[in-house]
């Protein structure tokens, strides 16, 4: 289809490193906490290699497209294109910057530099060092926004922030009063197939005290395909006993406390937290300890909105459902906001709203 087409180095570059996005893609959520990443491999104007991130532990996507070309030999005149920096560090896997220069390729075009202190700039110097031809930058905006919870884990060290929440079209989340400990339902069953999705994608989801005693929530993916996220709750005395299915063991769970006679079970790890100073920095600081790269929080208000007042977010999803309450607890309020999309789920309007 370009064969007849003149493109320009640049168009070139960007074209292929588009290809590298979305092989990235395959790989998001299965990769985490790694990065997902892209890698092509062109010679003369071709498409010979391409391969993405493995599952957690695998291998990353350059020996996965390296490993597609059929005929080696083509590697040492070809161009290997990639959504982020070769790794320069022995992890799971050993370095990818060594196998480029082992396999010879003379040029490497990068989309973004890592943020990860281990590698950043070092795998890019490696292969200078080696004399390949490197360029960086290509689509660099796009490469970063395909791997944001990793970015804003590294860069600010704290999860990235996905605020949710379900309210009544009149503006409420929960009625004023409760008989039982199960949630009051707004949203419908799709959204909520939809939420246990989020579940499956999104490493912890997070709520307040109230919220545990009014809903006895379990947090889990039951609806959808996938792993159970990391639980997380705040309880500054210690109201949650083992009677609350947060202690039910399903789960690795998280409880935030002040209260240090509460020691870690089986089932609850304790993490202690100064709740006469700022809250929720400490919140971002425990998660960050634990290798938390993306954060749900699911409520209630108090929680929710004390995240939006610190613009401790980078995300909200927001399932309006069709019937009027009148009368309840507030649904949180977000009163600035850049972007804002929406979709039908049945007769639910879900908001996705960016900061
Ligand atoms: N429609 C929906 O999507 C949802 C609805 N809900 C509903 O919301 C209601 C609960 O909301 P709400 O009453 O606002 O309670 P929350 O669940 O937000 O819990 C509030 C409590 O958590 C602790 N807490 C929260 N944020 C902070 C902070 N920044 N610093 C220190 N402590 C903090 C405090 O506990 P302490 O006072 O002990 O220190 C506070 O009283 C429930 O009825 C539930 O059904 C809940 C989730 C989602
Ligand atoms: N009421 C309400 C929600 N409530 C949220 O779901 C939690 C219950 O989770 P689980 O016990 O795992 O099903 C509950 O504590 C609260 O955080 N969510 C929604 O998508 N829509 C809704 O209408
Ligand atoms: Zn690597």
């Amino acid at each position: 289809m370009f064969k007849d087409t003149v493109l320009s180095i640049l168009e070139k570059h960007e074209l292929y490193i588009s290809r590298c996005l979305q092989l990235a893609k395959q790989g998001t959520f299965a990769a985490m906490p790694n990065p997902s990443v892209g890698a092509v491999v062109v010679y003369n104007d071709k498409i010979i290699g391409e391969g993405f991130t493995s599952a957690y532990g695998g291998p990353h996507a350059e020996p996965n497209a390296i490993a597609s070309v059929k005929n080696q030999e083509l590697l040492k005149e070809s161009t290997l294109y990639v959504s982020l920096e070769p790794c320069s560090h022995f992890g799971k896997t050993p370095p990818c910057c060594d196998l480029v220069i082992a396999k010879q390729i003379p040029r490497v075009v990068i989309g973004t530099v890592d943020p990860f202190a281990k590698v950043c700039g070092r795998g890019i110097q490696k292969m200078r060092e080696a004399g390949i031809d490197v360029v960086v930058g290509v689509l660099e905006k796009e490469c970063q926004e395909s791997n944001k919870r990793f970015f804003t884990f590294h860069q600010k060290q704290r999860p990235y922030i996905i605020l949710k929440w379900a309210e009544t079209p009149d503006h409420y989340l929960a009625p004023l009063t409760r008989d039982n400990q199960r949630p009051f339902w707004i949203s419908n069953t799709y959204s909520k197939q939809t939420v246990h999705q989020y579940r499956s994608e999104e490493m912890a989801f997070l709520v307040g005290t109230q919220t545990v005693l009014d809903d006895n929530p379990s947090l889990t993916t039951r609806d959808w395909y996938g792993n159970n996220p990391v639980r997380v709750y705040l309880d500054r005395t210690g109201k949650i006993d083992s009677s609350f299915a947060l202690q039910n063991g399903e789960a690795k769970t998280i409880c935030i406390t002040a209260n240090e006679a509460l020691v870690t079970t089986e089932n609850v790890i304790y993490e202690y937290a100064d709740f006469d100073q700022e809250l929720l920095p400490q919140v971002c600081a425990i998660l960050y300890r634990h290798n938390i790269l993306s954060l749900v929080v699911e409520g209630g208000r108090q929680t929710l909105q004390s995240f939006i007042d610190h613009n401790l977010w980078d995300e909200a999803r927001i399932f309006v459902g069709e019937t009027n309450l009148h009368e309840g607890l507030k649904a949180p309020v977000i009163s600035k906001f850049d972007t804002e999309e929406k979709h039908l789920i049945l007769n639910d309007t879900l908001r996705i709203v960016f900061p």
